[in-house]
């Protein structure tokens, strides 16, 4: 591990931004001085970020860093004390209409319409869109199909499972086609063929240019994933890059990880002598 990670704000990637020959020149998301407190506790400490737009993207830090209050400032579901974001060069507080246009949510905790059908559900969220009804059975049809609801297309979302929620959200999230896909924790909760199915799904829709950014703890997803992370801990970015420069001389990105968040300092329960080992 370089010792540049230890210290904050790494900032590897630059390249892509600047080239003026790169596919696309500006960046998908631009945070500037982003800064969140709920009452004594800072969340998110005055954080700058360059996400490359056609990249599956990684935020990734431990428990309590920060990742879910900056997705939600981020997309304009939480108001920051102070920073600004862009999202395709338009500011999402001053311009929230054009910004939500352009992008797709899935939250953590996403409250739905309960008492909908899946189908219903993505046949009233394409028409919130604006999407024209007979384009809207189309999608969501197909949506339906790959992310394998076609069977409980008309159950109500109250009786679906934590999975099937995932993938009824991710469909309604990706119905009006956005340019960027925000997901918290998209795969928390989900068996591993419909982690597949959502997998491929997200990997069709970024090599057609589109962006994801999603959060997660899991390292070695987001290793198998992302082509740029961002690590966050305790309020601020560690680093952010392109993966390979991100990981450095580290051999997995969880190690990379554990060096940047200061895991050692948080200790490896060697105090836990009662626990374990019959001595009850
Ligand atoms: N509504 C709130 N009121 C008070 N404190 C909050 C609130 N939401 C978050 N926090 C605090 O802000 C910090 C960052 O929380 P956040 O949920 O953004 O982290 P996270 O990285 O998404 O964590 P996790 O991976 O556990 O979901 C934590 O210390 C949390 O306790």
């Amino acid at each position: 591990m370089p010792d540049a990670h230890a210290d904050a704000d790494v900032h590897a990637p630059a390249e892509a931004a600047t080239d003026p020959a790169a596919p696309h020149q500006r960046p998908a998301v631009q945070v500037r001085g982003l800064w969140k407190r709920y009452g004594e506790q800072i969340a998110v400490q005055g954080i700058d970020l360059e996400l490359p737009a056609g990249q599956f993207i990684g935020l990734v830090g431990p428990n309590g860093a920060g990742k879910t209050t900056t997705l939600s400032m981020i997309t304009g579901l939480l108001r920051p004390d102070s920073g600004t974001v862009e999202i395709g060069g338009h500011d999402v507080w001053q311009d929230p209409a054009e910004v939500k246009a352009r992008i797709g949510v899935l939250p953590e905790g996403l409250r739905m319409f309960e008492r909908l059908s899946g189908r219903e559900l993505l046949a009233y969220t394409g028409r919130l869109r604006g999407l024209p009804g007979d384009e809207v059975d189309k999608r969501a049809t197909q949506l339906l199909d790959v992310l394998d609801l076609a069977g409980a297309q008309n159950k109500l979302v109250v009786d679906y499972s934590t999975g099937m929620r995932k993938k009824i959200g991710l469909a309604a999230a990706l119905l009006h086609n956005p340019e960027v896909l925000f997901l918290d924790e998209p795969f928390e909760g989900v068996d591993p063929v419909s982690a597949q199915t959502i997998r491929g799904v997200l990997e069709r829709y970024t090599r057609s240019g589109a962006t994801v950014v999603f959060s997660s703890h899991v390292m070695e997803l987001v290793e198998s994933l992302c082509d740029w992370v961002a690590v966050m801990a305790r309020g601020k970015i560690r680093a952010q890059g392109a993966l390979a420069d991100v990981r450095g001389d580290a051999p997995s990105l969880q190690n990379a990880f554990l060096e940047l968040v200061g895991a050692r300092e948080q200790g490896s329960g060697d105090n836990l002598d009662w626990l374990g080992g019959g001595a009850r």
